[in-house]
């Protein structure tokens, strides 16, 4: 008897031994010698920038969080980056031990996105804001399916083509004005956030669901204290709580801890996604009708309830914080850059863009006379253009892995390679651009001289050297939108108002206003 206890106790003790070894070796294996063959793997390539040295578990993210805690994120951090990178064609990046490879340059990418949706197409690694953005078209391969949800998407809210948009947005961004004293600071972060939200939203779901877009639910912050804040408050909290996810060694070491949301703020984040998706929902459930864009993609039956709300809570998140952010960048780099400002400002006036002319069409049908005169304005365009390289609001574009073995820029990247192309390093490349750390308007005017002495220097314009809104099958489908809007809104703020950035920030170095930057920008406004 004894001995067959003891028989059964060591054959326990070693099966729960061989457990643990083979824990231990799957560990091993997938944390350590996976990402460390990867690396060996492109160090060869002279044309892949490899860190200098390999940092098993915890990849490169400890300098993103210490340039997140030094408020550097990402602006400062990607320029010094750019630096680096400027005779490389890719980069590989470690996020935890998930090797990802980056497309840095023109080349890279232009061969990149010909091998789009074919051999390259959408990865969801189903982390950090891939997480909040749910089951949506986003996330789904370039197949008919994800086709058909982009084009209802697109059809119903004629995105690209319309210009009934702008009384709205006219109409949004005079109400933020009203709310503005004269001579005073206003903290203009959470405000521009404010203001796209409130845009979009008006957009897809119109007046009727006012109160519920701006009804407060409960949102629990890492101190555990319970506020109740706006839906779209909720919202940008979720997306800088979901970014965190990505650089999170759990999420990289022990993927099941945030799969499984064992622990904060896995646990915590899914909570308050939870209250905010259910918030979502009572507002769709409410903009049923007919006459509601979302009512309308909502009625189509083509695809699943769930797929289409989705598709919408990513609409509204695509849509705020990207054009928010580049409202911030305008408005700084305008003041950093006084004489531009000044150029601006009397294109606008020269254009027939006064107070009057804003409020009479405020509550035009069409809003097409506005538009045409602001898509007139080319130094505006030239402005807003220049922002989104010095400054593009997003720093990274969604996953992709390639579907086969693939060769870029003589490269062999082997099936399953996670990769995306990287937007700032190519906006700060000077081969491809004239005095790529200057602010310059005109280099993106082809009756300037600037433009044509790049041109003369061997640097022409391309369109693989800008990347703030991606390329290819994948596109942002807001883009044209985003560009209206930044116009109209920016055309509205520099009638009505004129505003002061203290000394310090101006005169600073690195700071910008990318998505998850810390900068913040509160101005002194004056009223006109
Ligand atoms: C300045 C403003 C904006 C910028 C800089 C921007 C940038 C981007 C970028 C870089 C991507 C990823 C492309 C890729 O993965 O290759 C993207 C995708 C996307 N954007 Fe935008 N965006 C802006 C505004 C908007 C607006 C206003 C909307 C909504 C109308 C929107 C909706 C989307 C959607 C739905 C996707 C996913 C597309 C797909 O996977 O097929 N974006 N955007």
């Amino acid at each position: 008897m004894v001995s067959l206890v003891t028989g059964l106790l060591s054959s326990t003790l070693w099966y729960t031994l061989y457990c643990i070894l083979g824990i231990l070796a799957y560990a091993v294996i997938v944390l350590i010698i996976k990402p460390y063959l990867v690396y060996r793997r492109f160090k060869r390539f002279p044309n892949v920038y490899t860190s200098p040295s390999f940092r098993p578990l915890i990849g490169d993210v400890l300098d993103a969080i210490r340039d997140m805690k030094s408020d550097r994120a990402h602006y400062h951090n990607r320029r010094v980056i750019a630096d680096d990178l400027q005779n490389y064609d890719m980069r590989l990046r470690y996020e935890g031990t998930e090797p990802v490879l980056l497309m840095v340059s023109s080349e890279a990418i232009e061969e990149f996105i010909k091998l789009t949706p074919m051999k390259i197409d959408r990865y969801n690694s189903n982390k950090g804001l891939s997480k909040l953005a749910g089951n949506t078209l986003s996330m789904i391969r370039s197949k008919k399916e994800y086709v058909g949800r982009r084009k209802l998407l697109m059809n119903e809210l004629s995105l690209n083509s319309s210009s009934k948009y702008t009384p709205i947005m006219i109409d949004h961004t005079l109400s933020l004005i009203d709310e503005f004293q004269d001579g005073k600071q206003i903290n203009l972060t959470p405000k521009f956030a404010e203001l796209t939200h409130r845009i979009f939203t008006t957009i897809l779901f119109g007046k009727v669901c006012d109160d519920l877009v701006n009804d407060k639910i409960p949102y629990e912050h890492p101190d555990g204290r319970i506020e109740y804040l706006h839906i779209r408050d909720a919202l940008l909290n979720l997306s800088k709580a979901y970014y965190m996810h990505l650089l999170h060694p759990l999420t990289n070491m022990f993927r099941f801890v945030s799969d499984y949301k064992l622990l904060n703020p896995f646990k915590r984040d899914h909570k308050n996604l939870t209250n905010y998706e259910d918030a979502m929902r009572k507002i769709f459930y409410k903009a049923k009708g007919p006459d509601s864009i979302c009512g309308r993609i909502l009625s189509n039956t083509d695809f699943s309830e769930n797929d289409k709300f989705f598709d919408i809570m990513m609409l509204i998140f695509g849509g705020t914080e990207t054009s928010s952010h580049g409202i911030l960048s305008s408005l700084y780099f305008l003041k950093k850059h006084p004489e531009t400002h000044t150029k601006l400002v009397k294109e606008l006036q020269d254009n027939g863009v006064t107070k009057e002319f804003i409020l009479s069409q405020k509550d035009s049908e069409s809003g097409r006379k506005f538009l045409d005169i602001i898509q007139d304005c080319d130094y505006l365009n030239c402005c807003i253009k220049e922002v989104l390289r010095i400054d593009s609001p997003t720093v990274e574009v969604f996953h992709y892995s390639a579907l086969d073995d693939i060769t870029i820029r003589d490269v062999q990247i082997p099936k399953g390679t996670i990769m995306r192309t990287e937007i700032h390093s190519v906006h700060y490349m000077e081969k491809y651009w004239k005095d790529p750390s200057v602010f310059k308007p005109e280099r993106h005017n082809p009756d300037s001289d600037f433009f044509n002495q790049s041109k003369t220097e061997g640097k022409p314009y391309n369109h693989f050297i800008k990347g703030s809104f991606g390329h290819g099958t994948r596109t942002c489908p807001g883009q044209t939108f985003a560009m209206i809007e930044l116009k109209v809104i920016l055309a509205v703020l520099l009638t009505f108002m004129d505003y002061e950035i203290d000394e310090e920030s101006i005169t600073q170095e690195g700071v910008g206003f990318a998505i998850g930057s810390a900068c913040i920008l509160a101005p002194k406004i004056m009223l006109k």
